[in-house]
C-alpha cells in the first residue's frame, strides 16, 4: 500500500492540508490505497512537545513513502531560538533525508493569464521549472552564528558552501529533467562575486561534457537571470541554481503564474539502489499565510498540486497525476476563483475550490 505522511503545519497549512486530504480520499475511492498518517511540525509541533521537529514525526517520516508538508511559521513562534523556531523544523526534514533536489514548476493556466501583474502575452503558455539546491549552500554553511565583537558591536556570520558532489548531482537532476522537456538548462550563480559561483560553474560545465550533450546549456548571472525571469520567462525551460537564489527566483517565478498559491514543488533524494526507493516531500513554494489564516479563504492549488507532483514523482500514478492537472486547469477555466487569484471579482473558499477540483475529477473519471 503506498502511505503518505501528512504534515499540516501551521497557519493555512492545515486548512489547505484538509483540502488535498479531499482530494486523496477521492482517489481512495477509486481504489489508489493511499496510508494515511498525520504528525506534528513546525509551530504545531514545538506547543506540543517543544520541537519543531518531533521524535515521533522523524518516526514517522521514516516508515511514509512520501511526506506532503502544509506551511509552517506565524508570529506567536517569531521570537523563539533559532533552532526551535518553526522553519527549523522544514529545514531539519530536508537536511535529515537529504532533499537535495527541489523542484519548483512555474506553470500559467491559460485562464489564469490576466491574474498575474505581467502582461498576458508575456506569461501566456509559461511552462517553466526552477530546479533549487536544497541541502547545502548558505542554509546550512557552518559558521552561522552571531558573535559578540566587543564595543557593543555585533557580528553575523552564515556561510556559503557548495562541495562538488553537491553541484554535480544538482545539475544532473536538471539534465535528467530537462531530457523529458525542451531540452535546455539555464544554470544561474554569481560567479563574478563568489568563489561558490565559480566552482558552481566548472561543476554544472563538466557535468554537461558527461553525457548530456543532448540538452543545450546556458549560463547567466542570477541578478541578471532574476531581471530575465520578469522580462521574458518563456526563453527559459529548466533553471538550476543554488538553495538562496533558488529561494528567491521561485517566488518570483510563482507569482508570474498570478500567485504564490498556485505553486507546488517537491523536494527528493537520491535513488536508494536497493530499494529503487527515493526520499520526498511535497509541499507548496508559499508560507503561512498569518494573514488569511483561521478565515477559510486560502488557495488550495498549491498543496493539491503538490499533491499530484506526488502521485507523479513518488508513485508513478502518471494517469492520475494528469487527470489532476486537468481538474485543476478546468475549475480556472469554469471561472471558479479564490480570493488571491480574483483580481476583486467575486471569489469561493478553500472548500468551495477543493468542491470545484473533485466535481472535475469526478467529470473526467
Ligand atoms: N514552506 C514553508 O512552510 C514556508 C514558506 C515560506 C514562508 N514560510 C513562513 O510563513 C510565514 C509567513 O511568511 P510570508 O508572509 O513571508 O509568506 P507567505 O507565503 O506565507 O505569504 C505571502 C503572501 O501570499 C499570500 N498567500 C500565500 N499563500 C497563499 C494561498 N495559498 N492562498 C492565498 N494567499 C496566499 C499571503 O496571504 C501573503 O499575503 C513566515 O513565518 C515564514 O517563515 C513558510
Ligand atoms: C520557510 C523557509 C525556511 C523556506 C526556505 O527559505 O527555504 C521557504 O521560504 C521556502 O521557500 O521553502
Ligand atoms: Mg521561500
Amino acid at each position: 500500500m503506498p502511505s503518505l505522511l501528512l504534515l499540516p503545519g501551521d497557519g493555512i497549512g492545515p486548512e489547505i492540508m484538509a483540502a488535498t486530504k479531499r482530494v486523496i480520499e477521492y482517489f481512495n475511492a477509486k481504489g489508489a490505497g493511499f496510508e494515511l498518517t498525520e504528525g506534528l511540525v513546525g509551530g504545531a509541533g514545538y506547543d506540543a512537545d517543544g520541537t519543531p521537529l518531533p521524535p515521533a514525526t522523524l518516526e514517522k517520516a521514516e516508515a511514509a513513502d512520501a511526506m506532503l508538508f502544509g506551511a509552517v511559521g506565524g508570529p506567536k513562534w517569531d521570537n523563539l531560538a533559532y533552532d526551535l523556531r518553526p522553519e527549523a523544523g522544514l529545514l531539519g526534514l530536508r537536511k535529515h533525508f537529504e532533499l537535495f533536489a527541489n523542484l519548483r514548476p512555474a506553470i500559467s493556466y491559460p485562464a489564469l493569464a490576466d491574474s498575474s501583474s505581467l502582461k498576458r502575452e508575456v506569461v501566456e503558455g509559461l511552462d517553466i521549472i526552477i530546479v533549487r539546491e536544497l541541502t547545502g549552500g548558505v542554509y546550512f554553511g557552518e559558521p552561522k552564528t552571531i558573535e559578540d565583537i566587543g564595543n557593543g558591536q555585533k557580528r553575523a556570520i552564515d556561510t556559503q558552501i557548495y562541495d562538488t558532489y553537491e553541484i554535480e548531482r544538482i545539475a544532473r537532476a536538471a539534465f535528467d529533467l530537462a531530457r523529458a522537456r525542451r531540452r535546455k538548462v539555464t544554470s544561474m550563480e554569481k560567479r563574478n562575486v563568489m568563489k561558490s559561483g565559480l566552482l558552481w560553474r566548472e561543476v554544472v560545465e563538466a557535468t554537461h561534457k558527461q553525457g548530456y550533450e543532448d540538452v543545450e546549456l546556458q549560463h547567466m548571472l542570477a541578478d541578471a537571470g532574476a531581471m530575465q525571469l520578469v522580462r521574458d520567462p518563456k526563453q527559459f525551460d529548466v533553471v538550476v541554481t543554488d538553495n538562496l537564489f533558488g529561494d528567491m527566483l521561485s517566488d518570483i517565478a510563482a507569482q508570474l503564474t498570478g500567485s504564490l498559491g498556485m505553486l507546488p514543488s517537491a523536494s527528493l533524494g537520491a535513488v536508494d539502489e536497493k530499494t529503487g526507493r527515493r526520499r520526498a516531500l511535497y509541499e507548496p513554494v508559499h508560507g503561512s499565510a498569518p494573514d488569511i489564516a483561521g478565515q477559510g479563504i486560502a488557495n488550495p492549488i498549491a498543496m493539491i498540486a503538490s499533491f499530484g507532483m506526488a502521485l507523479k514523482y513518488s508513485f508513478g500514478m502518471l494517469d492520475e497525476a494528469n487527470a489532476l492537472d486537468d481538474a485543476i486547469a478546468g475549475a480556472l477555466a469554469d471561472g471558479l476563483r479564490t480570493a488571491d487569484i480574483a483580481a476583486g471579482a467575486p471569489s469561493i473558499d478553500t472548500e468551495g475550490m477543493t468542491d470545484a477540483i473533485i466535481a472535475q475529477l469526478e467529470k473526467r473519471s
